[in-house]
C-alpha cells in the first residue's frame, strides 16, 4: 500500500486543513485531545463551532464509547483553539498514520502547542484511582514491533526523518502543570510518570502489568503516543496527561478486573478537575513560548 492511500499525506493533510479554513473563522494556535470520558473539556470552548468527524474530508470515525467523534473550534480562557472530542485507536482498525492525521493537518491550521488527555491503568501501586499523571516520557510497545506512526516514506515538509523523543514532553508545560495543580490545590493527586503504550483492546493479562512496571511504566493505555510522536515531528510542542481511571491488575488474587464502564465512569467523577487544570494551563500558554520547535 502507498502512503497516500494509508493516509497521513501531505496532499491530503492539505485538503482537509484547507476544508476547515474554508469553513472556520478560527485561526488555532492550540491543539486539545480528549481521552476517555474526558470529552466535556471541549464544552469549555466558547463560541464553539462543531465538525462532525464524517463530515471532515479524509477524518476516520470515532467508534468507542466515550469518544463523542467531533472536532469543535473556538476560544479557551482567550486563546483561540480546535478540540478532538474523541480520538482514534489502532484497535479500532485503522492505519496508525490515519489515527495521527489529525495532528498533521493542525500543524498545517497553526498549532503550536498540542495538549492531550486519556485515561489508563495505574502501574505505579502508590497511584489511586481519580490521580492525573503528568506525562514525562513513554514506552512505545507497538513501535517495538515496528509499528510507528512515521513508518513509510518521510516527507520533509512536515519533519526529519529520524526525530529525536528524548524531549519529546515539554519540560515547561509540565512545570506548569505542577505550578497550576499546587494553585488549585491538587498536588496531591498530581504524579508524574512513564505512560506504556499497548495496541489494545483486550486489556492486560496480570504478567503483562507486572513486565510493564519492571520495565518503568507508571501507566498503561492505548493512545496518546502515536499522537505525540507525529506531533513532535511536526514541531508542536506537546504535554500529554493520563488520568488514572483504574489499577493495573498486578495481582493473581486479585478481583479486580478493567473494564471500560470503571474507565468512564472515573472520567466522569475527575472531568470537572480536569478541565479546570488543562484550562487554567492555556491560560497561562504564553503566546511567545508557542515557536516551533522543531527538531531539524
Ligand atoms: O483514548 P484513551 O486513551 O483515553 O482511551 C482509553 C484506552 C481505551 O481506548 C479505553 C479503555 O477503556 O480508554
Ligand atoms: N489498560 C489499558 N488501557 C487503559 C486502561 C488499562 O488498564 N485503563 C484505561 N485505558
Amino acid at each position: 500500500m502507498s502512503e497516500s492511500t494509508i493516509g497521513g499525506s501531505y496532499e491530503e493533510c492539505r485538503t482537509t486543513a484547507d476544508w476547515l479554513l474554508k469553513h472556520t473563522q478560527v485561526r488555532p494556535i492550540v491543539g486539545i485531545v480528549c481521552g476517555s470520558g474526558l470529552s466535556a473539556l471541549a464544552d469549555m470552548l466558547k463560541d464553539p463551532q462543531v465538525f462532525k468527524y464524517c463530515d471532515i474530508p479524509n477524518f476516520p470515525r470515532s467508534t468507542v464509547r466515550g469518544h463523542a467523534g467531533q472536532l469543535v473550534f473556538g476560544t479557551l480562557k482567550g486563546k483561540s483553539c480546535v478540540c478532538m472530542q474523541g480520538r482514534f485507536h489502532l484497535y479500532e482498525g485503522h492505519p496508525i498514520q490515519k489515527i495521527t492525521l489529525p495532528m498533521r493537518v493542525f500543524k498545517l491550521l497553526g498549532v503550536k502547542t498540542m495538549l492531550m488527555t486519556n485515561a489508563a491503568g495505574g502501574l505505579n501501586q502508590d497511584y489511586k484511582v481519580g490521580d492525573f499523571m503528568v506525562i514525562k516520557d513513554h514506552i512505545n510497545m507497538p513501535g517495538f514491533a515496528g509499528v510507528n506512526p512515521l513508518s513509510g516514506p518521510n516527507d520533509d515538509r512536515f519533519g526529519v526523518r529520524f526525530p529525536c523523543m528524548s524531549d519529546a514532553y515539554d519540560r515547561e508545560l509540565r512545570q506548569l502543570a505542577h505550578d497550576v495543580a499546587g494553585e488549585l490545590g491538587f498536588s496531591d493527586f498530581l504524579k508524574e510518570g512513564v505512560y506504556c503504550v499497548l495496541g489494545g483492546p483486550s486489556f492486560e493479562t496480570i504478567a503483562e502489568c507486572r513486565m510493564l512496571h519492571r520495565l518503568g511504566g507508571d501507566a498503561v493505555g492505548m493512545s496518546t503516543v502515536h499522537e505525540v510522536i507525529v506531533a513532535r515531528h511536526a514541531g508542536m510542542r506537546c504535554f500529554a496527561m493520563s488520568l488514572i481511571s483504574n489499577r493495573a491488575v498486578m495481582d493473581y488474587d486479585s478481583r479486580e478486573r478493567a473494564n471500560h464502564d470503571e474507565v468512564l465512569e472515573t472520567g466522569n467523577q475527575r472531568a470537572k478537575q480536569m478541565e479546570v487544570l488543562v484550562s487554567t494551563m492555556v491560560a497561562r500558554l504564553d503566546d511567545n513560548e508557542n515557536n516551533d520547535k522543531n527538531n531539524s
